[in-house]
């Protein structure tokens, strides 16, 4: 008997047809991705693409079942392929990719547009974003999946006929004004952010000299704090350039420690308001240094006595061994820096999995939490918290694969595969533990699928005759805004009513506008037009719904720009909008812009809006069990999104409670 005649007799010989000749891409190869993988597989798909940019961790063994340890460091993406490969049917056709699936350079519009369906497999919310922008351009079905711990989700997304990825609102992470994590930390989560956040950021990471050390940023009004905050920062960077001058690591360590943990704590000290209210901090008793700096003979920095410090990894460290580790860590990344190829500009990224980034976090974490007299955490803990981990369970991964490839069969039924497709959740608090819900409409004021997509194709994008001006004329000529704009049969008034538009390329680079028309006889090459590049078209009034142009070129156009005819734009759902600053710079990468998603980015009263300016803190204390391995959400978010997924049972009358559900899952 033939291997695939399970699978017909299970899908029906016509739907298996289909899917032996459809073409899909999978986005992630690790928790979901590779169950998923096995499941497209064994379904019989006759061409898988599967992009990955990560290599293989040690810690993706215990569930990603696809790697083994020989191929820790390996490419994800080709690995896995090497797995299937033994067990696929002969016609699959299976194509592995190395890289970001946003890298537009080697993902453009029309490689995604080969494919039947796209289902991601990821863990962040950019990457998402990017395959929901780029499937409500091509309007291209995807399906969407996401596991925490023991709760998952699929949801099949029909661009622009049910809700989109970016209609939910996310959880955001909590933040806290940079004052709390640099001069009064009060819980341990406070110090791990420091450590890994700032301090290590600054000595090793890449340097943000331009770290915004305004009141907004720095949460506080108190002048003095400020400048303290601003020196300590400026005197950081002078120490990381002690890496190269100092005589010898140790030497090089204490240095730090004691900058940082005595004469930073005597500074902040000084300024007495900030204690009015509050616990004193205790700097580092200085004997301490000296002990270790007179340990020459390493009787304490001893190897093996380190190495002993650091097997309990669970146990909570005194205040001596955190000083060891951090000694250890600090000689370490030290020679890791003037090792490399080329040192002063050599910069190591804070990683979970990275020990001594992580000894680093722990020990110096610590050190800040007994000065301030808050309780200390195993490196175990740490780890968690500042991995921002919550266990991934490979049974919940498998199931969510599970349920996305069977989601797929819909998609073959064209007509059918918007009502038959099911959001699928899991949750193992609610009476059962498998739970469907129909596809909603997107929503009226979804940032992302309120937009109207198009291409704009042209002919030659080095033509240095097509103009800016060129341009607007086809725009003005293709896209009617009339509704609008006042009627009229005079000339010279249609003249005058013509809608005022920006446009926008890239991601916030103004480069005409009512006012701004300097630019009209330059050439759209000498703007930085070019391949994969969005072009937005925003009305001056904010009434019509925006327009974002997909830049193509097309040799084989007849004419040398192809906009298609937009007949009456859309008003747009009223919300505000950024302001955008005239820059005729061509040079800026190309990135989708999520400025606008204001729904997306509502936060606690006592968060100010631009989460760039402060440290982003997972949770307010209540860091996840540490019981727990693996992980890649918050606790707190956990039960906040177990809350949203309470369905009283199978009978839940979908018309009237819409269940909204946050598709901001990580594995
Ligand atoms: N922009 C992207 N392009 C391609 N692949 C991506 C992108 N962003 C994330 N991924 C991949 O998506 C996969 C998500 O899988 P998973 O959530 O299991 O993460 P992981 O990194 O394997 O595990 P963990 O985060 O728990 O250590 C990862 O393999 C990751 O490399
Ligand atoms: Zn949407």
């Amino acid at each position: 008997m033939a291997r695939d005649s399970y699978i017909q007799q299970i899908i029906g010989a016509e739907k298996y047809e289909q899917i032996k000749y459809a073409k899909v891409l999978l986005v992630g190869a690790g928790g979901i991705g590779c169950e998923l993988l096995k499941d497209l597989i064994l379904m019989g798909f006759g061409e898988i693409h599967i992009v990955d940019l990560d290599t293989i961790d040690l810690s993706n063994l215990n569930r990603q079942f696809l790697f083994r340890k020989k191929d820790i460091k390996k490419s994800k993406a080709f690995t896995a392929i090497k797995a299937v490969n033994k067990f696929k049917y002969d016609h699959t056709k299976l194509v592995p990719y190395m890289a970001s699936i946003m890298d537009s350079d080697t993902f453009n519009l029309a490689w995604f547009d080969q494919f039947h369906l796209i289902f991601n497999a990821l863990d962040n919310k950019d990457a998402r974003s990017f395959i929901n922008r780029i499937c409500l351009f091509l309007k291209k079905p995807f399906i969407e999946s996401g596991t925490t711990g023991f709760f998952g989700q699929v949801v099949p997304i029909f661009p622009y006929e049910s809700e989109c990825y970016d209609c939910t609102i996310k959880e955001t992470p909590k933040s806290f004004p940079v004052c709390t994590i640099r001069s009064t930390p009060s819980q341990p989560v406070h110090c791990i952010h420091w450590a890994k956040n700032f301090l290590f950021a600054q000595l090793f990471g890449e340097i943000n000299v331009s770290a915004n050390n305004d009141v907004k940023t720095l949460g506080s009004d108190n002048k003095e704090e400020i400048n303290t905050l601003i020196n300590e920062q400026n005197e950081l960077i002078n120490l990381r350039n002690s890496i190269f001058d100092s005589n010898s690591s140790l030497e090089f360590a204490l240095n730090i420690i004691k900058k940082i943990f005595i004469d930073d704590i005597n500074k902040l000290l000084k300024i007495d308001d900030l204690w009015k209210t509050r616990k004193r901090p205790i700097p580092l008793d200085i004997s301490l240094v000296k002990l270790l700096e007179n340990d020459r003979k390493r009787v304490l920095l001893k190897q093996s006595n380190i190495d002993e410090i650091l097997s309990n990894f669970q146990k909570l460290w005194s205040l001596n061994e955190n000083l060891i580790v951090l000694i250890y860590s600090l000689i370490n990344l030290r020679k890791r820096i003037l090792n490399s190829n080329n040192p002063r500009s050599f910069i190591i990224d804070f990683d979970k999995d990275d020990e001594d980034t992580l000894n680093f976090a722990a020990s110096s974490a610590n050190i800040r939490s007994i000065i301030f007299d808050i309780p200390v955490k195993s490196k175990f803990d740490i780890k968690q918290i500042a991995g921002n981990i919550i266990p991934a369970i490979a049974t919940t991964n498998a199931m969510m694969a599970g349920f996305s490839a069977l989601q797929s069969l819909n998609n073959f039924n064209v007509l059918q595969h918007y009502l038959e497709s099911k959001i699928v959740f899991t949750s193992i608090e609610s009476k059962s533990m498998t739970n469907p819900s129909q596809l909603f409409p997107g929503s009226k004021t979804c940032a992302s699928c309120t937009v109207l997509r198009e291409l704009l194709k042209i002919k030659d994008i080095d033509n240095e005759k097509l103009t800016l001006r060129v341009l607007l004329k086809k725009i003005l000529n293709n896209i009617n805004y009339k509704k609008h704009f006042k009627d009229s049969t005079n000339e010279d008034d249609q003249d005058n009513n013509k809608p005022e538009i920006s446009i926008v390329i890239g991601k916030n680079r103004l480069i005409y506008d009512i006012e701004f028309d300097d630019n009209l006889d330059r050439s759209l090459k000498s703007l930085g037009f070019k391949e994969n590049q969005i072009l937005t078209i925003k009305d001056d009034d904010d009434i019509k719904t925006e327009i974002e142009l997909y830049i193509l070129e097309d040799k084989t156009l007849s004419n040398d720009i192809y906009i298609p005819k937009i007949d009456n734009v859309p008003e747009k759902p009223k919300k505000k909008k950024p302001k955008v600053e005239p820059d005729t710079n061509p040079n800026e990468p190309i990135t989708f812009d999520d400025e606008d998603d204001d729904e997306n980015k509502k936060q606690d009263e006592d968060i100010l809006e631009d989460t760039d300016d402060f440290i982003t803190i997972l949770d307010d204390g209540d860091e996840p069990d540490s019981s727990q391995l693996n992980n890649t959400m918050l606790q707190e978010d956990i039960s906040a999104m177990n809350e949203k997924r309470k369905i009283e049972d199978h009978e839940l009358d979908h018309q009237t409670k819409k269940i909204k559900i946050d598709l901001s899952l990580d594995d």
